[in-house]
């Protein structure tokens, strides 16, 4: 039985994944913890997340109080949190699976430097079948369409969501990036004004924000008489909520380093 450690017990995300975990066979709940302050810390989970049933498992105020009750710690937060967190379990030695976005580039760099050194981490901003499946067929599109087709990419989230672009968003952009022979230069996030003619080199991305949307990607791409778009449309967290915990029972006993979903699915 593996037993995991959720970070943000009382986010959308933690407390999904809490009931996903409650639900699936090979993994338990062993520790919950939230940030120092909120009013979910002292509680039962299962008052937390409205459950009828106590879990046993009391929310607590910092990961360094349950590291040691788990194999796998599942941290969905916010970006500066789940860095700590992982500076923290460099000591540890505990399996992550890290579904945070928003990070800064150096911030991801130290957590995959730390991860190769120290611990096995998955670590993806989309943890969805479909969207892991989506960047394989945007490579294939933008490797056949060629470069007379030109790449916008438009992502949709619900109004509390606090980065912009989506990780995903960017995550898309890279793949199509890289299949191009292009870098992270070529990313236009937004026009405003009298921007002039589109360059050929440029990936647009395009960010709404609107009432409960839960996640929604649509790869463009439009040239010479046609245009193709590739959509992704989360209809529940629970989809990003099943792959956390299939990464999280992946993850587990393997060699330190960083893993992503596509190693987790198989799709390499
Ligand atoms: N990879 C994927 O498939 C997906 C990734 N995400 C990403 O996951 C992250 C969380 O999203 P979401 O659940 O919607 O956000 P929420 O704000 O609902 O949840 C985050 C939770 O983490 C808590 N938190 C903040 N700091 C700490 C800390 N130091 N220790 C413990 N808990 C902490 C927050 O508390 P408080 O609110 O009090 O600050 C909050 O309860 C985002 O970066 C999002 O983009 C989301 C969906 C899918
Ligand atoms: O914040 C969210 O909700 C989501 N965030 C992830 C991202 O930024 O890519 C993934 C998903 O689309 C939901």
């Amino acid at each position: 039985m593996v037993r995991a450690i959720v970070a943000g017990a009382a986010g959308r995300m933690g407390s999904t994944i809490i009931r996903n975990i409650l639900q699936t066979e090979g993994i338990e709940l062993a520790a919950a913890f939230e940030r120092p302050g909120s009013p979910a810390v002292g509680q039962d989970v299962a008052e937390v997340l409205g459950l009828s049933e106590r879990t046993g498992v009391v929310v607590e105020d910092s990961l360094e109080k349950v590291i040691e009750r788990g194999e796998v710690i599942i941290d969905f937060t916010f970006h500066e949190a789940s860095l700590a967190h992982a500076r923290l379990n460099a000591r540890y030695g505990k399996a992550m699976v890290i579904g945070t976005t928003g990070f800064t580039k150096e911030e991801l760099a130290e957590i995959h430097d730390l991860a190769r050194k120290h611990f096995p981490l998955v670590q993806a901003y989309n943890m969805s079948l479909g969207i892991n499946l989506l960047y394989r067929l945007v490579e294939l599109a933008t490797r056949v369409l060629g470069e007379d087709f030109d790449i916008e990419i438009v992502e949709a989230h619900h109004r509390l969501k606090k980065d912009a672009p989506s990780g995903t968003a960017l995550a898309l952009a890279q793949v199509a990036a890289r299949a191009r022979g292009w870098d992270d230069s070529s990313f236009r996030f937004c026009r405003e004004g009298l921007v002039g003619e589109r360059p050929r080199r440029e990936i647009g991305i395009q960010t709404l924000r609107a009432g409960e949307i839960v996640g929604e990607h649509t790869v463009l791409f439009a040239g010479p008489g046609e245009r193709l778009e590739l959509t992704h449309r989360a209809a529940s967290r629970d989809t990003f909520a099943r792959g956390a915990v299939r990464a999280a029972l992946w993850v587990v006993g393997r060699a330190p380093g960083v893993y992503d979903m596509q190693d987790v699915l198989g799709l390499k």
